[in-house]
């Protein structure tokens, strides 16, 4: 790209690889990596260039490579900039084809953090206990010592390398929306590192101690997968075809815990806050935004909207994400210190209208079993010890089980789509009165108490049901509308 003329904003040559990014997803390269050429560029320190690893398929390493690693955010919406080429990026790596390249750049003394937007999915972990899922097949084969494929073996075993050659301190930084995801990942490596047969781990669990920081972070942008016609419209504005663009709205931010082991880039002077108060801010994010977005995208499905502008553009939805956000989950959380929430809930409705995003309902309802959760039953459960009625969060959980029950299990995407459906009865006899049941017994998802609470059940009988004819009538959203302004 540097060949076309275009501007590149840092100097490439003087560029370090400070930090290994695990997922070199969409949001990565619209989020991360853009903060960190903003501080690269602003505190002209070069120490921080980017070694991305993808996980699960070498698409974006393919892509990456003969561009140099050079790729283009384009925003799209109001207040959009032009588009830009982001520069840092030094090299691109498939973890799935080259797994020890990967364990070799964490242990690389240059490396001072590795950043992860592996998805919920990708930590493997066991949500109940929040600890390392120890019967995942993958991790067992990682324990037993292949070239780990999962993103906390390669983690461990490349500090596992840092530890025997001295390399030095690191500070693990985990951007998925997932509470205190710092403390999470600290965690997975930790019960990793003990799993290790005990000669392996005596000096690692010790060196961790001592050598390593894994501070939490709360990461904000929409960034949807980029599309052919997105890479057209960047092709057209650049006058160049790159296959590695993302698109995103011009919306970001990034809040921070300020505990780094061995240095970190001036994220603040690109626009992060550092902060002693990131769980607030996890929560306030993921309960509000992330929970309206799952509902929007579950109702904005069972009445076939494509994307989340479309569903936000309902007024019946519309109005009862609002009610869900102001009378069940703002009440039931803190709010961060200056964070204004009747404001932040505005904010995030008219971010949702951005016509021009392309955010889609299937992308964002994906993986619906990792999110549904910590998304949407933590507000059930807020509302229901506080002795109020959790209407709205039902409505969205209850649009979640519809989804899961009305989608072949070949085409649901997430990762327990298999044991989903294998929880409900045949397709024949999907109803409100089977359905319901047998997904809130679905205990990687429900917790039992919750499961038992008849006032919960009863709520989403009423949802589901009404979904449901709704959609059997094809009577379009009429009723469904009604239901939800009378209900
Ligand atoms: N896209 C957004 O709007 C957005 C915003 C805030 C935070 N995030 C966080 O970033 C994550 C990734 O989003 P994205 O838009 O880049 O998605 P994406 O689909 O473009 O990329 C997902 C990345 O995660 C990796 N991955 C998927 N499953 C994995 C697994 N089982 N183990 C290890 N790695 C796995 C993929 O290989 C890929 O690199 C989200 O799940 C979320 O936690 C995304
Ligand atoms: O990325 P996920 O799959 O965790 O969730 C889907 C969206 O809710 C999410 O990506 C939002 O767009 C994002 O969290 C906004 O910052």
């Amino acid at each position: 790209m540097a060949s076309t003329g275009h501007k590149v904003a840092l100097q490439r040559d003087q560029l370090q690889p400070g930090i290994v990014h695990l997922g070199l997803g969409a949001f990565a390269r619209a989020h991360t990596a853009v903060f960190t050429e903003d501080a690269m560029l602003a505190a002209n320190d070069p120490q921080w260039g980017i070694v991305g690893v993808t996980q699960r398929s070498d698409t974006v390493a393919r892509q990456l490579a003969p561009q140099d690693g050079l790729f283009t955010v384009a925003e799209r919406g109001e207040g959009a900039a032009p588009a830009r080429i982001v520069s840092s990026i030094v090299e691109a790596i498939s973890g799935r084809d080259n797994p020890e390249l990967v364990v070799d750049r964490i242990g690389a003394a240059a490396t001072k953090i590795v950043t992860l937007t592996i998805t919920e999915k990708g930590y493997r972990f066991d949500a109940r206990t929040r600890t390392l899922d120890l019967d995942d097949p993958e991790i067992q084969a990682d324990l037993a010592g292949r070239p780990p494929r999962t993103a906390v073996g390669q983690i461990t075993r490349g500090l596992q390398q840092r530890a025997r050659t001295g390399a030095g301190p690191i500070t693990v930084v985990s951007c998925d929306n997932l509470p205190g995801n710092g403390e999470l990942t600290g965690t997975l490596v930790r019960n990793f590192a003990e799993a290790l047969p005990a000669p392996e781990n005596e000096n690692l669990l010790v060196w961790l101690d001592a050598n390593t920081a894994f501070p939490s972070t709360m990461v904000d942008r929409m960034v949807p997968a980029t599309t052919d016609g997105d890479l057209a419209a960047v092709g057209h504005e650049l006058g160049l075809r790159d296959d590695a663009a993302v698109v995103a709205e011009p919306f970001r931010q990034w809040v921070i815990e300020d505990t780094f082991a061995a240095g970190r880039p001036r994220w603040e002077d690109a626009g992060a806050l550092f902060s002693t108060d990131v769980a607030a801010w996890e929560s306030a994010k993921l309960r509000l935004l992330n929970a309206s977005h799952s509902m929007l995208a579950y109702l904005g499905l069972a009445a076939g909207k494509e994307t989340i502008a479309d569903a936000v553009g309902v007024d019946a939805f519309r109005k009862a994400v609002r009610r869900m956000m102001l009378e069940e989950a703002l009440p039931s959380i803190t709010l961060p210190d200056g964070l204004d929430g009747g404001q932040y809930c505005d904010e995030v409705l008219r971010r949702f209208a951005n016509p021009a995003l392309g955010h889609t309902t299937a992308k964002v309802g994906s993986d619906g079993s990792q999110k549904v959760g910590l998304r949407l039953l933590t507000t059930v459960r807020g509302t229901l010890d506080a002795g109020r009625v959790p209407k709205w969060a039902a409505l969205a959980v209850a649009a979640w089980m519809h989804h899961v029950a009305t989608t072949p299990e070949a085409d649901l995407n997430d990762p327990l789509a298999k044991e989903l459906h294998a929880a409900l009865p045949a397709s024949e006899s999907r109803t409100a009165d089977t359905v319901v049941p047998a997904l809130l017994g679905f205990r990687p998802v429900v917790e039992p108490a919750l499961a038992g609470d008849e006032e919960f059940r009863d709520l989403l009988l009423h949802w589901y049901r009404i979904i449901d004819n709704n959609k059997a009538s094809n009577n379009g959203l009429e009723s469904l509308g009604n239901e939800i302004n009378h209900g």
